[in-house]
């Protein structure tokens, strides 16, 4: 056989075994429902927004039902540079006064809700954005924080303004629309019973998202590598017992804590697993579902 012939077939052979990897993971998340959480940070560039909609597209013409949460944090941040607004942070949680959380909501509905949708719609699917205000689809609440003072060492009760959390997600819109081929696009808005609209961190509203919709899965996109332990190196795969000693040893900070504190509620509220995973890389969702070739931290139970 000529080289040429001998590099094809060497080929063919690679992409077979790929399919008999991915074949059995079809099967087993097919009518199923897979929460992805796509990042604000992951989301900066163009190329990889058109690949994570076309594995979105992929992920329902082979019959799992993706929902889509998104964030925006980054873009959030830029539009309050341009007003001149300062904001702080909180356990990766933006301290939200009135006028904030009429710009969260305004960026996250809005143009950056609507240019997930469009590119979905581009890549050949049927999707819908929603906010958690849609159809009564997240009720939250006004949530608090508490840090210890250095000095005195006692604990004080952060105010962070209208920072909420769910308290009750109504799926019935999302089953609706899953059961008519649309893909749900939800913003991390959410509608109080006080009558406000509340900021939700993305994360959070994914998580709670994914264990309304019994979702198999839930994929969190970002933009490093997964969990890095204190030198440095990427962990690739751990239980829940490691993820909560992370935490509390101060290995995670910031945006990674309410990522980690999500994904440990998930598998504790019935997911198989939950997966930071590196939003840079090309294709990192259809890798994930159907392969092993997954890039980023795996959160099991135990
Ligand atoms: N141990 C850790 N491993 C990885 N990232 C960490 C860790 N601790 C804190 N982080 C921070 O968490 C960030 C990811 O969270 P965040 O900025 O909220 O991302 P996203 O916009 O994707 O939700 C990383 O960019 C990193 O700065
Ligand atoms: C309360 C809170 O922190 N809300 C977030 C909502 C967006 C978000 O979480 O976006 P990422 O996933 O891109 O970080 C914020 O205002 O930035």
């Amino acid at each position: 056989m000529s080289t040429e012939k001998n590099q094809r077939r060497l080929e063919w052979l690679e992409k077979a075994g790929i399919l008999t990897e991915a074949l059995p993971n079809m099967r087993r998340y097919s009518g199923k429902s897979i929460t992805v959480k796509y990042g604000g940070h992951a989301m900066g560039d163009a190329t990889l927004a058109k690949k994570f909609a076309s594995d979105i597209v992929l992920l329902k013409q082979v019959g799992i039902n993706p929902v889509v949460v998104h964030g925006g944090g980054p873009q959030i941040g830029a539009m309050l540079k341009k007003l001149e607004k300062e904001s702080e942070f909180v356990d990766g949680l933006r301290v939200t006064d009135e006028e904030t959380v009429a710009i969260a909501e305004m960026v996250l509905s809005g143009s950056l809700n609507k240019s997930i949708v469009a590119a979905i719609q581009s890549a050949g699917g049927n999707a819908v954005g929603l906010s958690g205000k849609d159809g009564g689809l997240i009720t939250a609440r006004k949530i608090t924080r508490t840090k210890k003072d250095p000095d005195s060492n006692i604990e004080k009760v952060l105010d962070l303004g209208f920072v909420g959390e769910p308290v009750a997600v109504n799926p019935s819109l999302l089953v609706n629309l899953m059961a008519a081929e649309f893909i749900p696009v939800i913003a991390p808005i959410g509608w109080g019973e006080d009558e406000h609209t509340y900021n939700i961190n993305a994360d959070t509203a994914a998580g709670a998202i994914a264990s309304a919709t019994n979702s198999r899965r839930l994929l969190m996109l970002t933009d490093v590598a997964g969990v890095l332990d204190k030198e440095g190196k990427l962990i690739r795969e751990m239980n829940v017992s490691r993820a909560r000693e992370l935490m509390e040893d101060g290995t995670l900070s910031g945006g990674m804590i309410p990522k980690v504190e999500t994904c440990i509620k998930a598998i504790e509220e019935g997911a198989d697993a939950a997966v930071i995973l590196d939003g840079r890389h090309a294709h990192a969702v259809l890798l994930e579902i159907f392969t092993e070739m997954g890039a980023g931290t795996l959160i099991k139970a135990g």
